[in-house]
């Protein structure tokens, strides 16, 4: 690994920052391996997608197995998107989430802080648990969260886990076996009556990351912005939809959840790793980058390539819809009900969970009742 590639999986986030003011928005990370955020090679890139070859992520598949709907390719990928994407369809969840929703907020102890992140992960987690098993099952999430953290919690753990033993799988084969237990008992059947057996395990466990890892960052981002900008939790409040909606997107512009969308290869062995955090901050698109304005949505389409927090072509996020709703529908509730206020730390530096940035820990809400 030469030094370009060193601090690119070492200090990603500065990394990042450290390249951002090159205009041709691409960095040779090393030989045959290209980091890129132009917005016409990105526009491109995701147009072609469909004759790109889309490799494992060597931190996430010993996680999520090889058989992952993340990186299943051809033919079989297409088969799968066609067999979950019923499932994520937003719209029917709303009853479901407004219910998860006003149990997480009635939780939220009056007047004492609560980690923001750590308790909109509990949440997102709880949305997706449901839909996927049918049931609740606060128990078995805790011990999938326990898994997770002890792997992608914080970034030593990451990186040892991906090069200290490289490809060697990180399954615990009690949980898996308590989480095709509820999979196969879940009423209705949504993922073991459209899924081979085999590949029902990865199936599940990659939703229930998918599923809720980013969504909970982006919604702990979109709290984080709206109370850091004078004004703006009144004006949502007033009932101002399109607001909220700008608010959203410019959070997951500015904060975007996955710094980076999945690799592509082509068929020469050219590796190339689209970077959504430096699309989204490139000074030639957007006037004063690093500012959170969300009056930059408010008006019109964003370019092609410019914008994409859900990755983009064939493999472009499946539960996109669903996420916006979540976020939408819990930032309203918790602004309806609660009265917040932040605790930020001095220096709010952003906590990576693998690729995915999240808010640190020490960045608490305190949240009292609304009368
Ligand atoms: C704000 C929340 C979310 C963000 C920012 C996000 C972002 C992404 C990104 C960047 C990708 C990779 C796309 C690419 O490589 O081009 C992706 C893929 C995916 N996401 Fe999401 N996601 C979110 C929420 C969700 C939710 C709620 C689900 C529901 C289970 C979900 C399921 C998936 C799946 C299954 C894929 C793989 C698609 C494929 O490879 O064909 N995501 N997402």
């Amino acid at each position: 690994m030469n030094r370009t590639e060193l601090r690119f999986a070492l200090y990603l986030i500065p990394f990042l920052d450290s390249v951002e003011d090159i205009e041709d928005g691409l960095v040779k990370l090393r030989d045959r391996r290209w980091l890129i955020w132009h917005p016409d090679v990105m526009a491109a890139l995701f147009r072609n997608d469909r004759d790109l070859r889309h490799p494992p992520s060597r931190t996430l598949s010993p996680l999520l197995g090889n058989r992952s709907v993340l990186w299943l390719d051809g033919a079989e990928h297409t088969a799968y998107r066609h067999a979950l994407a019923p499932m994520l369809r937003g719209n029917r969840y709303q009853v479901l989430i407004d219910e998860m929703v006003a149990r997480s907020i009635a939780e939220l102890p009056s007047g004492d802080p609560v980690g923001l992140a750590a308790w909109t992960r509990r949440l997102t987690l709880r949305i997706i648990g449901r839909i996927v098993f049918g049931v609740d099952d606060d128990e078995l999430l805790t011990a999938f969260t326990r898994w997770l953290d002890r792997r992608l919690g914080i970034r030593v753990r990451t990186l040892a886990h991906r090069y200290l033993a490289p490809g060697t799988t990180r399954f615990d084969a009690e949980l898996d076996r308590r989480l095709l237990h509820r999979a196969k008992a879940a009423e209705p059947p949504a993922l073991a009556a459209c899924l081979p057996q085999e590949d029902l395990r990865d199936q599940v466990v990659s939703l229930l990351f998918a599923g809720h890892e980013t969504t909970a960052s982006a919604t702990a981002w979109t709290v984080f912005w709206i109370y850091r900008t004078p004004g703006l939790a009144d004006k949502i409040l007033s009932g101002d939809a399109a607001l909220l909606e700008a608010t959203i997107m410019e959070s997951l512009r500015l904060s975007p959840p996955a710094t980076l969308a999945g690799n592509r290869m082509s068929d020469d062995g050219m590796t190339i790793t689209p970077s959504i955090y430096l699309a989204h901050r490139r000074a030639a698109t957007y006037a004063d980058p690093h500012v959170f304005d969300p009056a930059r949505f408010l008006g019109g389409q964003q370019r092609t390539g410019a914008f994409f927090p859900f990755g983009g072509g064939v493999r472009h996020c499946l539960g996109r819809d669903l996420a916006l709703l979540e976020i939408r529908m819990i930032v309203t509730a918790l602004l309806r009900h609660r009265r917040i206020r932040l605790h930020v730390p001095r220096h709010c530096t952003p906590q990576l969970r693998g690729a995915a940035m999240a808010p640190p820990p020490s960045l608490a809400m305190v949240a009292t009742c609304r009368r």
